[in-house]
């Protein structure tokens, strides 16, 4: 047996324990061995404030062969982290969605490409359920979609159609699939990976959100090389990303930039004078959407950074000045039906934030 390093990679994170798969070519002419081992991390790694996540690729040291036991005594560099869900080192984003079943919305699926590029990693984007529409309907589906910028793959797990192509896209790629509820990406793992089983469900508008049992992240290795990870129960994607960076996410936006340009160098594309960017084009209004939302996004950081004082200047008599604290905002003020409104729709994103956390 090689005496090297023993290397592996982070499949899932359960309480304390990690479970790893060995990168099995360290370990030449040994075939009797465990390919995977439930591993702690050391007390070291712990002290210096060092994390695991799924996808690391990690060094592994005081294995117990008969009990698949082992300890992750370091963690490689990562090439990338992605957050929602926590997985290092992926390297594409396989976008699904489905031609119907749940109804494909335009705004939502735009979210879900922006937050991709958003992401500067491969992108592959796939249709599902083709075989609830017309094949006339999915050749005009295709030239919409060609005019965002997107060559969309049309997949059906039910019919087994191009299931072979996205296969080969994802074969030695650490993949994540994302996308709207119900659209199959359950389904999908489970054909790609026999044997994986996950749970599929039926779809039910907006409570079929959260009804996954086993919401942690884990990666799943593909038949031929690979590894997949879902991300359950997920529909929202929340943008991010800064105003001025929003128009490079958007295939029709750096077409235009790249043989043109504004008038100003940071136009922001809505009614600066002589922009070559805002026009009738399908995808616009979602660009000015997103752009309400990142200017909201930059504002809450900005306050996040400059927290509001809690004290306050006033006039005393004879204009001597004093600091006082500030009076806490009425508390039995009615709120208005707005302002209800606004705290409950709080609460709903806020619960949703905490289930796609767990
Ligand atoms: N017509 C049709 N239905 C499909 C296809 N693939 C999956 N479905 C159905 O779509 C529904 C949702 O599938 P899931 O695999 O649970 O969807 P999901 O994307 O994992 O949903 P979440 O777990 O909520 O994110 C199920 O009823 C599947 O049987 C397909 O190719 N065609
Ligand atoms: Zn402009």
């Amino acid at each position: 047996m090689d005496t090297g390093l023993l290397i592996g990679t982070v499949l899932a994170v359960q309480a304390n324990y990690y479970e790893v798969q060995l990168d099995l070519k360290n370990c030449r002419g040994v075939t009797s061995i465990p390919q995977v081992l439930l591993c702690t991390r050391r007390t070291r790694l712990k002290k210096v404030g060092q994390y695991v996540m799924v996808g690391d690729h990690v060094i592994i040291e005081e294995v117990d062969w008969s009990g698949a036991r082992g300890a992750i005594a370091e963690v490689l560099p990562r090439t990338s982290e992605f957050d929602r869900p926590a997985i290092a080192n992926v390297s594409q984003v396989l976008l699904l969605f489905a031609v119907a079943e749940p109804p494909l919305e335009p705004y939502q699926l735009s979210k879900f490409l922006v937050k991709a590029e958003s992401k500067s990693l491969n992108l592959i984007l796939c249709l599902n359920k083709s075989d609830l529409i017309s094949s006339s309907e999915q050749e005009s589906l295709g030239r919409r979609l060609s005019e965002w910028g997107y060559q969309a793959l049309f997949v059906s797990v039910y019919q087994q159609q191009n299931i072979e192509v996205l296969a080969q896209y994802l074969q030695d790629q650490v993949t994540v699939v994302a996308g709207a509820s119900g659209v199959g990406k359950s389904s999908l793992i489970n054909l790609l990976i026999p044997g994986v089983k996950l749970r599929v469900g039926e779809v039910s508008g907006k409570l079929s959100r959260g009804r996954h049992t086993t919401r942690h992240v884990e990666l799943f290795e593909l038949p031929h090389g690979g590894l997949l990870a879902d991300t359950p129960g997920f529909n929202q994607p929340d943008l991010d990303c800064s105003p001025e960076e929003l128009a490079y996410f958007f295939p029709e936006i750096r077409r235009k930039l790249l043989v043109t340009s504004c008038r100003f160098s940071n136009c922001l594309h809505r009614d600066e004078p002589d922009c070559v960017v805002r026009g009738n084009w399908e995808r616009y209004d979602h660009y000015l959407c997103f752009l309400e939302l990142a200017i909201t996004h930059k504002i809450h950081l900005q306050k996040q950074g400059d927290p509001e004082p809690k004290v306050k200047l006033k006039t005393k008599e004879k204009g001597k000045k004093q600091y006082e604290p500030k009076l806490e905002i009425k508390k039995y003020r009615r709120a208005s039906r707005k302002t209800q409104l606004q705290k409950l729709q709080q609460l709903c994103q806020d619960s949703d934030d905490l289930n796609e956390l767990t």
